[in-house]
């Protein structure tokens, strides 16, 4: 099976060719092995490039624990990248179907390839039912959340996939690594969740650490910058327009006046090979 290796502000996936290679037919356990970072090749999962009726293509992507998800924003600008710079599609504007539908992608070019993508991540979706938590609120602003002894009060918001956001004084090891699990994991979300932790600079700018459902701290979560951009300004502390910056990089995010969400980041291939040796 040929791969390719590739990040999005350091939030690395192993992508497959699906117009070309064939899989096994175990998907979870070979996105378990591709991903394991001393035994695999080493990612924070597997994204498919798939054929779409729909689209230019469809994107699929597993979480390094095997488990798939809805949606990836840092993996969906990769996907548009690998489909313009290998030539499956030759519009700069191209359509990608996801679990959250046919989204719209636009190409920033670098010479003959693409450098950086703007994506129109849809609607955010807000009924508590649908993101889905047991918290209340349509959606859930503030709400009061106990975990590890710590009463959080924290907002939710579905990008297609499920996250939960934490507004706090200063980011650190112990939000991430010591309370991030325990909301993963928390029986207030039916299918787990992403949690994210955002340190606020100004309305304009945040800061933001994430332990993602299924693959733990990663350095950027496209739809987790998206859905805190969401949440700043549903619990009135940010405008909406935000830059966010991740350990991997930075995205620039706005909840724009029709409602839709709009990533702009970078894209960067690392190199091929091929699995197993
Ligand atoms: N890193 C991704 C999100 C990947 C999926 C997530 N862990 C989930 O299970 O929903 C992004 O850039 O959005």
């Amino acid at each position: 099976m040929k791969f390719t290796k590739m990040h999005g502000a350091g939030n690395d996936y192993v992508y497959v060719n699906c117009f070309d290679e064939s899989l096994p037919t175990d998907i979870p356990a070979l996105a378990q092995q591709v991903s394991d970072r001393h035994k695999g090749i080493g990612s924070d999962g597997l994204i498919l490039i798939c054929p779409s009726e729909v689209g230019h293509a469809r994107m699929r992507m597993f979480n390094a624990d095997g488990s798939e998800s809805e949606m990836c924003g840092n993996g969906v600008r990769c996907v548009a990248k690998y489909v313009y710079d290998h030539g499956i599609a030759k519009e700069e504007e191209l359509k990608i179907e996801t679990g959250n539908g046919v989204l719209t992608l636009q190409c920033n070019l670098s010479g003959t390839k693409v450098e950086s993508v703007r994506v129109n991540m849809g609607k955010p979706i807000l009924t508590s039912a649908d993101i889905p938590t047991l918290l209340p609120g349509d959606p859930p602003v503030k709400a009061p959340l106990n975990v590890g002894g710590k009463r959080l009060e924290v907002t939710c918001v579905s990008m297609g996939n499920p996250h939960c956001i934490t507004f706090v004084g200063e980011l650190s090891d112990a939000w991430v690594h010591g309370i991030g699990p325990l909301i993963e994991s928390h029986e207030m979300f039916p299918n787990r969740v992403n949690a994210e932790f955002i340190q606020i600079v100004s309305p304009s700018e945040i800061i933001m650490r994430v332990w993602e459902r299924g693959s733990g701290e990663t350095q950027a979560c496209g739809t987790g910058a998206c859905a805190s951009a969401v949440a700043g300004v549903l619990a009135g502390i940010t405008e909406r327009k935000v830059l966010c910056h991740l350990p991997g990089g930075d995205l620039e995010l706005e909840w724009s006046d029709s409602d839709e969400v709009f990533m702009t980041g970078p894209a960067v291939e690392v190199f091929e090979g091929v699995w197993p040796e």
